[in-house]
């Protein structure tokens, strides 16, 4: 791979909590180069969010207490604010999955987007209200190049008749228009990564699919790299170029997304991708997974799937798990592959049946 764009290494992120300390993301490290597209999937509760947060520096109220996060070059987790706002304004965007909750219901959909493009020009203008301290235009040129720029923008995200909805406000706009409009904030400040936590799962499956190839087309015409936050493993093996699974907040299994489609090596993603619908007959039960995702209250000693796989062994309950070299840039971290790739023959302390 060409030097990264974002190389994440070594990433610890808790929560203090009256419960005691969650480890939302334990030890997690990725890079994503220009123009890559890859996906980050697991269960509700793996981690997937508060890794794209972290990486935004949006974590608040979680702390990250360990690892590194570099993008461009420059080192996040010990950024200044200004520094941060510099990079949210021009290199580093976040779509999230309810545009209901992230778009302000009192501005027009256009007049967010200008903001987004202010952002862009003066990154010290970070929130709206910070922001409305300086007027929406400089002069009557500058009103119309921004109006011009925003229609430019709501076309690329395929907003039909965008002339015509400058000034309409969210509610005005469908579920997927909503998506279309968050789609058209994040890009006015022209970022070289996306990051898109679950983008398209409130929307049906056409707008879905809409929403899709619209950031595959841009990743084509802007170079831009995305990283895809998401449940679905379709939307992977639709747009993805690698793909990260994530459990327990932690990386399972990484690699190209063919490999992990159609070879996958870790217990978990064998079981991920048994609860996929397709090819389940119309009247038969859809597969889940036993078991639920671990309460990472005061962190997880061995590996986190281990209450839920049916492979262990007793170092899964305590040890640290080894990562296996599947080939490829195929990686999976998990005993019981090491085992069968070493031609060992332990005894499983719990064994239901199946072959990895
Ligand atoms: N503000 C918070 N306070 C305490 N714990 C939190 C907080 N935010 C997240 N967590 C915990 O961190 C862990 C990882 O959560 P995260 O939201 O990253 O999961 P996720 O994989 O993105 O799930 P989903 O798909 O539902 O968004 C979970 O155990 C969650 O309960």
């Amino acid at each position: 791979m060409t030097e990264p764009l974002l190389s994440v290494e070594n990433l610890h992120t808790h929560f203090e909590t009256y419960d005691g300390t969650v480890h939302a993301v334990n030890g997690v490290s990725f890079e994503i180069g220009p123009g890559e597209i890859v996906g980050i999937v697991g269960e509700s509760g793996s981690g997937k969010s508060v890794t794209a947060l972290s990486t935004m520096r949006l974590e608040d109220p979680g702390r990250i207490v360990e690892g590194s996060i570099r993008f461009r070059g420059t080192e996040l987790t010990t950024a200044t604010d200004r520094d941060i706002r510099q990079l949210r304004g021009g290199g580093l965007s976040m779509v999230f999955q309810d545009p209901m909750t992230t778009l302000n219901p009192v501005f027009t959909v256009s007049e967010q987007i200008v903001e987004s493009l202010k952002v862009h020009d003066n990154p010290e203008a970070q929130t709206l209200r910070e922001y409305l301290r300086i007027p929406f235009f400089h002069d009557r040129t500058d009103w119309r190049k921004k109006r011009e720029r925003v229609v430019e923008l709501m076309e690329e995200v395929g907003i039909p008749n965008p002339a015509e909805r400058l000034d309409a406000y969210p509610h005005e706009f469908s579920g997927g228009m909503r998506q279309r409009a968050m789609l058209a904030i994040a890009l006015a400040s022209e970022p070289d990564l996306l990051i898109a936590d679950e983008p398209t799962t409130a929307l049906d499956v056409t707008i879905q699919a809409q929403i899709l190839k619209i950031i595959a087309r841009l990743r084509e015409e802007r170079g831009m790299s995305v990283v895809m936050i998401t449940h679905d493993l379709g939307v992977v093996a639709d747009i993805c170029d690698r793909v990260i699974v994530m459990y327990g907040g932690e990386i399972m299994e990484h690699g190209p997304v063919e490999q992990i489609i159609r070879n996958p090596q870790h217990p978990y993603t064998q079981a991920l991708l048994e609860c996929m619908p397709q090819g389940t007959q119309r009247k038969e039960k859809l597969e889940t997974i036993d078991g639920q995702v671990p309460a990472q209250l005061g962190g997880i000693t061995g590996c986190p799937f281990a209450s839920r796989c049916d492979y262990t062994h007793d170092i899964c309950w305590s040890g640290d798990m080894p990562t296996v070299d599947c080939g490829e840039n195929h990686q999976a971290k998990c005993c019981e592959l090491q085992r069968v790739n070493d031609g060992e023959n332990a005894t499983h302390s719990s064994n239901t049946g199946g072959t990895l």
